[in-house]
């Protein structure tokens, strides 16, 4: 009988390090009946032939074409689900003007579950042709349509982790768009996790209930302590957005006397399961902090340049030890491609290292050391993805799921400029991290399943 459920032969790319990508030339990769990856042989290992003498014969086995590679899928940790509606418009805004004249209008629409399923459904498939295998959603504030989402993507295969909403403050958010107060929001939210770990026991990938206050500006200090709690009481996800634009981050400081980091933390709401976008005006005492409670950030490179007035500083706050991984924050940021926001990312860390301002000696115009290489964005695009779950996804290693995308670079359609027989593995990543669109990504599985798109 087959040990094993599939074995794919191919070269994979995967990080080894936050700084450095390993090349797995034709190895042979080995999958277990959980999706998970159980063995990894490269050619000089006896089992390889036994191996390929064994399987080669079945249906099981795939052996990735000349010019194939694959990639572990990426993880999305910042996706705002019905937002995926107004893509592309309304950029020219300040954040406060966006979430009232753009935003929220489109939220409510999301109380009509047939306009829901319309949305979530392409989104969801969307993202996986885009490669993306995990995402975190924030969802609405209804609790159905939020339901619905998470039911999507246990369907579609894709690994959800979905957020009901909550904004309940009566003097921020419009009467039009907003929790009846904070007792409604609680019993809906605590009514969404149970049946979101319902809908969990019968999914293979995993779906996962995520408590979301949107940000401390929408809600009450009555409903933040109650997220806090039911967070604890359930051991949920948790996200939201902190210290993400001057106002935002303003207005927080003259509410409480503090930051976001520490408000949120009062209220019970960071932790090892915590994910926080932006964090843009994150100071040294904050980022201690997240490092101490496990508090992960999404960074959305592409969704700063037009919100967030700053960019991350990415490689400081890693070496203060806090988690990041990366978001496309649709639809502040107007893409659903994460390799976008990857290179989006090198892109703004350059800016940053460089500045921007050239009446401004070179000496003093950038932050030193700021700089991300390709490595390092592949790296938040992946295994920083995972570790900001805590789950075991975004690496081509032994334990891990095989959650992959496999990348086709000889597509006719759209060639990727790959000329010689002999080009180095390392250069062709680099190209594929460049490179890519949806119509090379050929294949993708999540734990262990090919999905359909
Ligand atoms: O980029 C953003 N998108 C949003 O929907 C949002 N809500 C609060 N703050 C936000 N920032």
């Amino acid at each position: 009988m087959d040990k094993y459920t599939y074995i794919f032969k191919g070269t994979a790319f995967t990080s080894e390090t936050n700084k450095k990508v390993a090349i797995l030339k034709d190895h042979l990769f080995c999958i277990n009946e959980n999706g998970v990856i159980e063995d990894i042989f490269n050619s000089t290992h006896d089992e390889y032939s036994r191996l390929i003498d064994a399987y080669q014969d079945n249906d099981n086995f795939h052996t990735l074409a000349a010019g194939q590679y694959i990639l572990p899928g990426f993880v999305d940790l910042h996706v705002h689900a019905p937002q995926w509606a107004q893509s592309g418009t309304a950029l020219d805004l300040p954040l406060y003007d966006w979430l009232h004249t753009y935003t929220f209008p489109l939220e409510a629409k999301f109380a009509d579950l047939e306009f829901a399923e319309l949305v979530y459904d392409d989104l969801v498939t969307t993202l996986l042709k885009n490669g993306t295998t995990t995402a975190l959603y924030f969802a609405t504030i209804h609790k159905e349509a939020s339901l619905l989402l998470a039911t999507i993507c246990a369907k579609k295969g894709q690994r959800g982790l979905v957020g009901k909403v909550v904004m309940d403050d009566p003097t921020q958010n419009p009467d039009f768009y907003r929790d009846q107060d904070a007792k409604t929001a609680l019993a809906d939210t605590e009514e969404f996790i149970l049946e979101v770990n319902h809908l969990s026991k019968e999914t293979k990938q995993g779906v996962y209930p995520v408590v979301t206050p949107r940000f401390i500006p929408s809600c009450t200090d009555e409903v933040l302590t109650g997220l806090g709690k039911l967070a604890e009481k359930y051991d949920t996800y948790i996200q939201s957005h902190c210290s993400e634009s001057d106002w935002a981050h303003n207005y927080v400081q003259e509410r409480f006397s503090k930051h976001d980091a520490f408000a949120l933390n009062d209220f019970g709401l960071l932790k090892d399961k915590s994910v926080m976008a932006h964090c843009n005006f994150l100071d040294d005492e904050d980022a201690s902090l997240f490092a101490k409670t496990g508090t992960a950030i999404s960074h959305c490179p592409l969704s700063n340049a037009y919100f967030a007035n700053s960019v991350l500083p990415v490689a400081h706050l890693q070496e203060k030890g806090v988690d990041i991984g990366l978001g496309t924050d649709i639809s502040a940021g107007a893409t659903p491609s994460i390799y976008a926001n990857a290179i989006q990312s090198i892109i703004s860390s350059r800016m940053l290292e460089d500045g921007v301002n050239s009446s401004i000696p070179a000496s003093e115009r950038g932050v030193p050391h700021s700089r991300l290489t390709i490595d390092e964005a592949f790296y938040l695009a992946t295994a920083g993805g995972g570790e900001s779950l805590s789950l075991p996804i975004g690496k081509i290693k032994k334990n891990y799921s095989w959650d992959i995308q496999i990348i086709d670079t000889t597509v006719s359609s759209a060639r990727m400029p790959i000329f010689s027989p002999d080009e180095q593995p390392y250069d062709i990543f680099q190209k594929i991290m460049y490179h890519t669109r949806p119509e090379h990504i050929q294949e993708v599985w999540v734990q262990g399943d090919k999905v359909q798109f």
